[in-house]
């Protein structure tokens, strides 16, 4: 399992970022905070792009975006080629983002879940592994040529 992962998101994600990179850290990876770095309003785009782009060039396998609603942290993320971001707020959302889509980065909804289920939402999402076959197939046909 790689242990390295990569957070960011927005002022609405901050509290629960924090929080996370403790429980992450706690539990053995090296975290890399892409931002923001304070509550103050803060633009989503400024953060997710950048954590996206070192998703790409391979710096990380996977990586987590907070921010209120999770929406604008994954509309942004998927205009990435090389990233597939699932917004879920349930376990088995989580796990099928995993088993069948292969996401690479998890977008949670801050301020429609509770930090313990934000938390555990992303040790699902970081220990449970794509099934391939079938969904191999599909996920290759995502990425716009
Ligand atoms: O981008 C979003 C909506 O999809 C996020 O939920 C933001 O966190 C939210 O829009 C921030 O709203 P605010 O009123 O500026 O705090």
């Amino acid at each position: 399992m790689d242990k390295k992962i990569a957070v960011g998101g927005d002022h609405a994600g901050f509290e629960y970022k924090t929080k996370l990179i403790n429980v992450l850290e706690a539990a053995g990876y090296e975290v890399k905070d892409y931002g923001p770095y304070t509550s103050a309003s803060a633009d989503y785009p400024d953060f997710v792009h950048p954590l996206c782009n070192a998703i790409e060039a391979g710096e990380f396998k996977q990586g987590i975006l907070i921010c209120g609603s999770g929406n604008g942290v994954a509309i942004t993320a998927n205009k990435h080629q090389g990233i597939r971001a699932a917004l879920c707020w349930n376990e088995d959302l989580a796990a099928l983002a995993r088993q069948h889509n292969d996401a690479n980065v998890l977008a949670l909804p801050a301020r429609f879940i509770s930090f313990d289920l934000a938390s555990k939402l992303s040790e699902i999402f970081l220990t449970t592994e794509f099934e391939g076959g079938r969904h191999a197939t599909r996920v290759n046909k995502i990425a716009c040529k």
